[in-house]
């Protein structure tokens, strides 16, 4: 069993199309829109990747599934990722990229350049 399926609450599939659109309209609510630039949502995503990389500091080696974390630390964990994607769908956004369909076509680069060997 995948560990996806192993560790995750059982909810329903998120569309990035969908975090998009409800990303936008907070955004655009709150008159956020003048400084979501690119580079502006850029930096926003490297910083908060340093918070994410700041919940591993230290810490050693992880194992897969976090079995020793507390709650509260896999909540912590949850939201650091979560603001990582919301700059990252963001950033795309706005550039006018389709980030879904993009994974999707790097997905297919990837495999013709790492073949599976049998
Ligand atoms: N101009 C902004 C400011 C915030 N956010 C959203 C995206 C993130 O989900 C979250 C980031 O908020 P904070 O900058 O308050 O960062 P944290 O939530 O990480 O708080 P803290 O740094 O206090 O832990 O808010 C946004 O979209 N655009």
């Amino acid at each position: 069993m995948e560990i996806s399926q192993k560790f995750s609450k059982k909810s329903k599939d998120v569309s990035l199309q969908e975090l998009r659109d409800r990303l936008a309209e907070f955004a655009k609510v709150r008159g956020w829109e003048q400084y979501h630039s690119p580079r502006n949502l850029l930096l926003a995503l490297v910083g908060e990747v340093g918070e994410l990389s700041e919940i591993f500091q230290w810490k050693g080696e992880v194992a897969r599934g976090l079995p020793n974390w507390s709650p509260d630390d896999k909540e912590h964990l949850e939201e650091e990722l979560s603001d990582v994607l919301f700059y990252l769908v963001q950033l795309a956004d706005v550039c006018g990229l389709d980030l879904g369909q993009a994974a999707l076509t790097k997905i297919v680069k990837n495999a013709k350049k790492y073949p599976v060997v049998e």
